[in-house]
């Protein structure tokens, strides 16, 4: 069933079943002394294995929201929980992915994939064969050990996507991650992201400015609107995962279209 729902009043979003993994309520973060509202008052809740799209044009506090889920960014107000323990920093619940997929140019795919592990301590032969799995989940197992030079940028995301698994992360924080990529390799990866994330069952909040894109992927998109920037709505995608991305010519995909824009225009 597709529903909206006003967020800046306050209600904590409880369609799901089950425990949250993060949790907000009445989060607020603001810049500049408090002269620029970058997140008003957000609540939700996103349970374990739910993909989140935020999704909104620029300035409305996408990114903000998604450092304060890491920890990179305090919040000013309000509380945000992770496994139901405040975010007070960086933490290892969650790994995140920019547009730029920041490999080192000297270190093949599996070297990259396994550089998390090396930060974290020894490498042990366990952790040489799981990144070797991800690179196969990630249909790269003949590319481990290319250097990224070899490899298209899409490729690169993909490396750039196991390594986040690597981490051991069950929450994964996608900044507009294919956002560089040309149209058909965007689409293809969204496709191959539906599949890894469904096979290791992550929490993925995605951030995006592109509203197909958006409800293609997601179990449900937080749509957010600027100046200040709130959580005008949440639209719920009724479709399983993985879905072709033939499900997006059909009319009730429109639809949901049609209602993440209105839900623009009603709050924007
Ligand atoms: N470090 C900062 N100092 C001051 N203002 C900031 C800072 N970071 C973000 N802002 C402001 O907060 C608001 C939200 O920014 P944010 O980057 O979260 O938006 P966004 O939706 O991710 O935008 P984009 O889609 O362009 O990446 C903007 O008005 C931005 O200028």
């Amino acid at each position: 069933m597709m529903s909206t729902h006003a967020q800046s009043a306050g209600p904590v979003d409880a369609a799901l079943a089950g425990p949250a993994v993060i949790a907000a309520r009445d989060l607020r973060k603001t810049f500049g002394g408090g002269s620029v509202v970058a997140v008003e008052d957000a609540n939700f809740e996103i349970r374990p294995g739910e993909f989140i799209s935020l999704v909104g044009p620029s300035g409305c506090g996408k990114s903000t929201l998604l450092r304060m889920v890491a920890g990179l960014l305090d919040r000013t107000s309000g509380s945000l929980t992770v496994h139901d323990a405040e975010v007070r920093g960086p933490h290892h619940s969650v790994a995140m992915m920019f547009q730029k997929p920041t490999l080192l140019d000297w270190r093949t795919s599996l070297e990259n994939v396994l550089l998390p592990t090396e930060i974290a301590g020894r490498v042990t032969d366990a952790d040489r064969h799981r990144a070797m799995d991800l690179l196969e989940l990630a249909g790269l197992r003949d590319f481990a050990f290319s250097f990224p030079t070899q490899l298209s940028g899409g490729m690169q995301q993909r490396v750039a996507l196991a390594r986040l698994l690597q981490t051991g992360a069950d929450i994964l924080l996608l900044d507009e991650p294919f956002g560089a990529l040309d149209e058909f390799t965007r689409e293809h990866l969204n496709v191959e992201l539906m599949r890894i994330v469904g096979e290791v069952n992550a929490t993925t909040l995605f951030v995006t400015h592109n509203i197909a894109e958006a409800i293609f992927l997601a179990d449900r998109v937080f749509v957010m609107t600027p100046r200040p920037g709130r959580i005008a709505g949440i639209v719920e995608v009724p479709f399983e995962r993985p879905r072709p991305p033939s499900i997006q010519q059909g009319a009730e995909f429109n639809a949901l279209v049609s209602r993440v824009r209105q839900t623009f225009g009603d709050r924007g």
